[in-house]
């Protein structure tokens, strides 16, 4: 069993908690958090134990009664792997602390890659990472980009991706972000920081990304130009991708036409927070002129990295092959088993 902490018990940490608990060979020691509110008081009543930084709970989380267990000091010493889930640039913080330990470390694509030795994506480059002490698993975008280059360059060979990423303004509740009526070129410079960071798992891709930001919480959305080294027909793209479990085929012809219905289409399948954890390809959007594949896809941002994080766990622990524990992670959340449409 690999004992796992989960520093950080918001969007990401809370979703990272369940899967390590639906895993067989993996078990939740404990979350750690700072507010005392609804969120840690639901953890509680989940059956977490539940720890809270050295310095005590902030006041600002409300009056809950919450039974707490400990420091995340000892949350530390108790895991043999924490993954840290704390807001953007606190993980940083939190490095020295870890690195002081022998626990291993999974951050997040909120931190700079110089945080951990390796950045992490199981279908990129799950190897690197085993035996490490650190890695960070990369952005939801990222991640949604390294998943399907990365079979694209297996069989077509890729020589260049360029990548408009239309981004969601904030999760359903960050009310203090928007846009609320605007289209926002973000970064207005280019490349957008998707093309560095996703050099950190697929070193050898020429990529060009661009973002936007619009008023919407539910999902990105990428626009995607793929020049390939051969002239594959549409079907055989439509193969090559549907191999994949972490990437879904979607079709506007059953209705899935919007962020809405493929959000509405998890719940519809009883998925826990309706979370999609595959890339949502639109089928009717592959095009192939010659050696160039153009296709629109989807990113559920709170949920896309919730198997690589889990995949990072066993490579940390140095527990199984990367197909092997993306197959466990898969089978155990239930990625990819409802089958594409298409
Ligand atoms: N929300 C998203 O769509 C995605 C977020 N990420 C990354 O995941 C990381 C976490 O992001 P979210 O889950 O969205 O943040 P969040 O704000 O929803 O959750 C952060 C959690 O950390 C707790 N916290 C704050 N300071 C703390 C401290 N000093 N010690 C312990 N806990 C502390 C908060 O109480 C909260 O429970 C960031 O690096 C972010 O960039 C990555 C992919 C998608
Ligand atoms: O990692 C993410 O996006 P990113 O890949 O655009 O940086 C998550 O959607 C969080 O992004 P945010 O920092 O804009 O909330």
């Amino acid at each position: 069993m690999i004992h796992v902490g989960i520093n950080g018990y918001g969007t990401i940490g809370k979703r990272v908690a369940a899967a390590v608990d639906a895993q067989p060979d993996m078990t939740v020691v404990g979350v750690s958090k700072r507010s005392l509110d609804h969120e840690a008081a639901a953890a509680v009543d989940r059956g977490f134990d539940l720890y809270v930084p050295d310095t005590a709970a902030d006041d600002s989380g409300g009056s809950c009664d919450i039974s707490l267990t400990g420091s995340t000091t000892a949350l530390i010493a108790e895991s043999d792997i924490i993954v840290d889930a704390t807001p953007a640039g606190v993980g940083a913080d939190n490095a020295e602390q870890y690195a002081q330990t022998d626990t291993a470390v999974v951050f997040q694509g909120g931190e700079a890659s110089t945080v951990a030795p390796t950045s992490f994506c199981a279908r990129a480059n799950y190897a690197e990472t085993v035996g490490q002490a650190a890695t960070r698993v990369v952005s939801c975008n990222t991640t949604g980009l390294a998943r399907l280059i990365s079979p694209l360059d297996e069989q077509f060979g890729v020589a260049s991706v360029d990548c408009t990423l239309i981004r969601r303004g904030g999760d359903p509740t960050q009310s203090n972000r928007g846009p609320i009526n605007d289209i926002v070129p973000d970064p207005v410079t280019v490349p957008s920081h998707h093309a560095a960071d996703l050099q950190t798992v697929l070193p050898s891709i020429d990529v060009m990304t661009k973002g936007v930001t619009v008023p919407a919480t539910l999902m990105h959305v990428h626009s995607l130009t793929v020049c390939l080294a051969s002239a594959p027909s549409v079907d055989a793209v439509h193969d090559c991708l549907r191999e994949e479990r972490r990437i879904e085929l979607v079709m506007s012809a059953y209705g899935q036409d919007t962020c809405a219905d493929l959000r509405e289409s998890a719940y519809d399948q009883d998925r826990h927070r309706g979370d999609v954890w595959e890339n949502c390809v639109w089928s009717e959007s592959i095009a192939v002129d010659g050696r160039s594949l153009s296709l629109l896809q989807a990113i559920h941002q709170q949920a896309d990295v919730i198997p690589e994080n889990i995949d990072a766990i066993r490579a940390l622990a140095a527990a199984d092959d990367a197909e092997t524990s993306r197959q466990i992670t898969n089978d155990a959340l239930g990625v990819g088993l409802t089958g594409s449409l298409a």
